[in-house]
């Protein structure tokens, strides 16, 4: 059976460490970082993700500056709110909650946010920083699965990783990381010919395609490191709903080395990385 690779666990960690940072930080600067998380419309996973940001802003001891907006709120208002944002000193990082409603730009939008306050890493600047290999806001998912793989000490030099997705989200910065780290990283995407021969060829298998279980036990090699970024939401015959990724957990687990749960696993992560890079950014001003 494969290790567990905890992220809940050291999701915990990494937020105390947080929380001793800001307890030294805040008497000398004499507020607490913030953090502004702007939300569009009433998508149900959306509200869940962002009650979990704010609830650990509050452990850690970030103020929130949340700001939830109605579903036909317009490009122009939003763009203003980041606008005023960008401009306020008790605030040190600002994310844009995605998917938006159909009648916004979200590219359009990250260009409005300050880079140095860019807590998501998704600003043209912060992912051009990643593709030059400079140091500075990354990607909090991917930021959080390389995280992951630096606290259970997985090799990573020389490994051939192939990472299942392409969005801007997660998969594009998480193959640029990897290739950072010296994989040897295939990224493989709906349009992929023979897309299991691939995947079984990993010895880092990244799942980001965001459809449910779909990673089976045809594309793992015996032994590979499987990372699933996946959270989807499934209902039983019951009604009930539940969590699943994007990996078929019962089947990957005999055969991997190493296997990230969900839930517990790059989500908690996720949200520890955006945390880290909140403090980052408030660190770095003045
Ligand atoms: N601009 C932007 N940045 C994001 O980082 C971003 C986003 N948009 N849109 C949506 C996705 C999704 N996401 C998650 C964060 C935490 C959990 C998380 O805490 N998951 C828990 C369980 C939560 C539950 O029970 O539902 C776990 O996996 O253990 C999941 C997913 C951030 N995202
Ligand atoms: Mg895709």
């Amino acid at each position: 059976m494969a290790n567990l690779l905890d992220g809940k666990t050291t999701a915990q960690k990494i937020q105390s460490q947080l929380r001793e940072k800001i307890k030294t930080l805040e008497p000398q600067r004499g507020r607490p970082p913030g953090l502004a998380v702007l939300m569009v419309g009433d998508n149900p996973a959306s509200a869940v993700y962002v009650r979990n940001k704010e609830k650990s802003c509050e452990r850690v001891g970030i103020a929130s500056f949340g700001q939830h907006f109605p579903a036909d709120t317009s490009q122009e208002e939003l763009k203003e709110a980041i606008a005023n944002l960008n401009e306020d000193d008790r605030v040190d990082g600002i994310l844009v909650q995605l998917p938006l409603p159909e009648h916004l730009d979200a590219v359009s939008l990250l260009y409005e946010i300050a880079p140095h306050k860019d807590a998501d890493g998704l600003h043209p600047m912060n992912l051009g920083g990643l593709v030059r290999g400079e140091k500075g806001l990354r990607s909090c998912t991917p930021a959080g699965v390389m995280r992951l793989l630096e606290e259970y000490q997985i090799p990573l030099a020389g490994k051939r990783a192939v990472v299942l997705g392409r969005s801007i989200l997660v998969g594009k910065p998480m193959a640029l990381m990897l290739l950072e780290a010296n994989c040897t990283v295939t990224v493989a995407h709906s349009r992929t010919e023979n897309l299991e021969a691939i995947a079984s060829e990993a010895d880092i298998l990244i799942a980001a395609v965001g459809r449910p279980e779909m990673v089976g036990a045809n594309c793992i090699k015996p032994g590979a490191v499987v990372i699933d970024v996946g959270i989807n939401r499934l209902e039983d015959a019951n009604g009930k709903s539940r969590l699943v990724g994007d990996v078929d957990f019962q089947a990957a687990e005999p055969i991997a080395g190493y296997i990230t749960p969900v839930p517990g696993g790059i989500g908690p992560m996720t949200v520890a990385m955006l945390l880290q890079n909140t403090v980052e950014s408030y660190q770095k001003r003045i």
